[in-house]
């Protein structure tokens, strides 16, 4: 495995991890309530597959973009109320029913836990679903903190919520890695100087995971704690 913190001489203190296609595979929760959402309007079903690389970006871009495959820009301006407001009816009825933890994260998070990491949790979901989702799958009591898409007033790729975490944690970005499945993750963690991991099984808007800028690759949040085991091992 490639070095993956550099030449940097400060210890990783803290992680900050993504949630949608980081540590749950969410789509399958998506499909559902993204077609309650469509039948209400009397649109056809959309598959996992239109929705995989919809996803990562936030509940606003999400609907638009849903529904953009059948309608034009003024009647989405039109309807965007009533389908955001649909949508999240759906998904909070549904919320984790479908959803599955992906390998090696509670095992990630419980090696970064032992290794004296705190923890925080920064997605794009809104916090209304985010909150409910990490007590149902037992990632609650990992995190100290957890900013959802619409915590705070910009949100990723914008650096605001990993600055905040810094802050809250009172660590400098360098102190502090990111880890997330898409450009998004990246493009906010190097807008604020922190480190970056990224797994390979995610969402990452259809793209290959090779095109996005990060510090290294890892198969699960398992390696990623590995990874800072090693370097932080280095700088004692
Ligand atoms: O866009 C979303 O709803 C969530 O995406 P994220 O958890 O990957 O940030
Ligand atoms: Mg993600």
């Amino acid at each position: 495995m490639r070095a993956a913190f550099g030449n940097t001489t400060a210890v990783i203190r803290a992680a900050i991890i993504d949630l949608d296609g980081t540590m749950l595979d969410t789509v399958p929760d998506f499909e559902l309530a993204l077609n309650g959402m469509r039948a209400e309007f009397e649109l056809a079903p959309i598959t996992q597959d239109v929705i995989h690389p919809m996803v990562g970006k936030g509940s606003e871009k999400l609907i638009r973009d849903v529904l953009a495959l059948d309608y034009d820009a003024a009647r989405i301006d039109a309807l965007f109320d009533d389908a955001m407001a649909a949508y999240q009816r759906h998904y909070l009825a549904i919320n984790g029913e479908r959803s599955s933890l992906f390998d090696g994260v509670i095992e990630g998070l419980q090696a970064m836990r032992s290794l004296g990491l705190r923890l925080a949790c920064v997605t794009n979901k809104p916090i209304a679903f985010t909150t409910p989702l990490l007590a149902q799958k037992g990632l609650a009591p990992f995190f100290e903190l957890v900013y959802g898409g619409d915590s705070l007033p910009r949100k990723k790729p914008d650096p605001l919520p990993l600055l905040q975490v810094c802050k809250d944690f009172d660590l400098a970005p360098s102190q502090v890695l990111a880890i997330g499945d898409s450009s998004n993750d990246a493009e906010a963690a190097r807008a604020a100087g922190c480190f970056v991991l990224t797994v390979p099984y995610g969402y990452n808007h259809g793209r290959p995971v090779q095109t996005i800028d990060s510090d290294g690759i890892v198969n699960s949040l398992l390696d990623a704690a590995e990874l800072v085991r090693a370097h932080n091992s280095t700088q004692n």
